[in-house]
Parts: C-alpha cells; structure tokens; sequence
C-alpha cells in the first residue's frame, strides 16, 4: 500500500538559511503537503497532527533538532520517518548515508527502502543520533543564536575556550548492568558520529540494541584535539582520559545540576536516565543500505 506523506520543514535550520529552500522544495515534492514550523517545538505538534489526519509517511526537512522533533511526535505509533537534510551538519543523515542534495533524497524517500533502528531515550524523551552531558550541552546553551547565526559552528569553538577555564563538574554513570564510572563530560551515541565525520563510537551500530558512551575524566583542548583528530580517522584515544562502555540502561547523576542536550538542541538537567528500545524507528535509506526487517 503507498504511503501518504506530509513534510514537516524548519525555515529556521542552517541558520535560518533552509528558508530560502522552500521554493526548491515545493517544486521537488509537487502536491505532497508540506508544513512549516513556526516555533521550536512546532515540528513536534505538527507532527502529531499529520499522524491525526492519517499521513504514516513523515518527512524532517530540517537539521537533527528537526528529526528529534518529528520522531518526539511519533508518540510510539506505527508510522515511518523520511529525511530531506537541511540542517548544518546533519549527523543522523551522515550515520544513514543519506544524499544531501534534495532531490535525491526525495528519489529515495520515494523509493521507500526501509530500515528499523533502535530507538533511544534520554527519561521518556526520544533522541535518534546523540546525546551530552557537561561541556557540550552547556556549550549549546550559553552561545547566543545571533552569535551562532552570524559565526556557524565556529561560535561553539569560542565558547568552548571560554568555559574549559571554569572547573569541570563531577558526573557519575551507573549502568544497569553493575558497573560505576566517574568523569567530568559524558558523550552517548546511538550512531557512530558524533558532531559530523568526527566517529566518536567507532563501535555503535544504530541496531544493536544498546548505547554506546564516551566518559573523559577531565576535559582540556590539548584532550578535545586529540579526540576530534583521532575520531575522524575512526579511533578514538583508548588512554586513561576517556571511557568506552556499551550499556542498554544507565543513570547519569552529579552533585549540582549540568545541562543535558539531545541531538543538538538543549534538554535539561541531571540526573537523566539512558535507555534504548530496540528496533523501534522505521526509518527510509537508501537502496544499498540493508534493511532490518
Ligand atoms: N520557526 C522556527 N523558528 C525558530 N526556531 C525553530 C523554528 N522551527 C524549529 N525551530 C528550531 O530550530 C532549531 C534548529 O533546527 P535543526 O537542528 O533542524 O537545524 P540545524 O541546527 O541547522 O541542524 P543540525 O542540528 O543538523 O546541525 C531546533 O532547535 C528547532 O527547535
């Protein structure tokens, strides 16, 4: 049976820059509906909508905090989730080998080559790619937007230099399945990338079923340098500064409170719980990617 699609798209991803995107994709897509977010969090309730008005086929057009919203709206009923990358850097869309150019992804959307992929949670709220706890997620919510609009990711280099001369938290990480970590920035991954090409979880599969985590003991420039290089060529550091561990449940807690974000976009605070439903998101790839189901 042929899917009913509806779109959900971001003007405000790629720094506001997707806007100038609707035309092209209006002319893409045809009579297919597409609704735009007004707000963040918009994405969210339209979603929901469309799934009322019985559309089983969602399309995120928009970067990773648009995708986190589209899927927060599935609710956990049975409907599929399309990609259209237009955000900066799109990692999700990198983890599934997704083109980048809109009218391929629409060909494959169309194409309809399904995957089923594990499905994280961060408490009850679904994430797809990513998680942090500490420096990042501070990082996200101390740069100012028109810093961020006007500077790109280059804003967050800033920041970052800025706050590595404050003292570093203390999290603890206690996973389910018995053992106890301490540290002071937690990176946690369904996929491999973490940040663009930067293979933070060489080992994470998005259908394994488990999360992957990266604990440093302490953060500093010379540490982040090493890592960033180390990962894009697919290895990270395996010396004291930094834990690996694979976990299907784990709790993160910390003596004061430190911001947690989700794909990208600020979520909260400590203490979060971890989990992972297995081969619970239907999500289309491309042909050459095997499907799961
Ligand atoms: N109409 C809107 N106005 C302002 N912000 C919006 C609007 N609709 C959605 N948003 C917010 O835009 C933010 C950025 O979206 P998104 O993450 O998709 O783009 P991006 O940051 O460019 O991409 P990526 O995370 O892949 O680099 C999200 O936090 C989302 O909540």
């Amino acid at each position: 049976m042929q899917n009913k699609i509806c779109i959900i798209f971001n003007p405000a991803a790629r720094g506001e820059k997707a806007k100038n995107l609707l035309t092209k994709l209006h002319s893409v897509v045809g009579k297919v509906p597409i609704k735009i977010s007004q707000y963040p969090g918009d994405a969210e309730a339209k979603t929901e909508w469309a799934i009322e008005q019985g559309y089983d086929l969602i399309v995120a057009a928009g970067g990773d905090g648009t995708i986190n919203e589209v899927v927060n709206g599935f609710n956990g009923r049975e409907v599929t989730l399309g990609i259209i990358p237009l955000g900066t850097i799109n990692v999700f869309a990198m983890e599934l080998g997704l083109p980048r150019s809109i009218e391929k992804a629409w060909t494959m959307i169309l194409q309809g080559n399904v995957k089923i992929i594990d499905l994280p949670k961060a408490n009850d709220h679904p994430f797809v790619q990513l998680a942090g706890v500490g420096l990042d997620a501070k990082v996200l919510q101390v740069t100012h937007k028109d810093i961020r609009k006007t500077f790109g990711p280059l804003s967050y280099v800033f920041t970052v230099t800025k706050l590595l001369k404050e003292p570093q938290p203390l999290i603890e990480v206690r996973l389910k399945e018995g053992k106890r970590f301490f540290g002071s920035f937690l990176l946690v991954g369904n996929g491999k990338y973490y940040g663009g090409p930067f293979s933070v979880f060489p080992k994470a599969r998005l259908d394994d079923g488990i999360l992957d985590g990266c604990l440093f003991s302490r953060v500093s420039s010379t540490i982040l340098l090493k890592c960033l290089f180390k990962s894009f060529f697919n290895k990270m550091p395996t010396d004291c500064e930094v834990i690996h561990f694979q976990s299907k449940q784990f709790q993160v807690s910390s003596p004061e409170e430190i911001p947690v974000e989700l794909d990208g976009d600020f979520y909260g605070y400590t203490p979060v719980s971890f989990s992972c439903e297995p081969h619970k998101l239907k999500v289309i790839v491309p042909p050459s990617e095997k499907a799961t189901c």
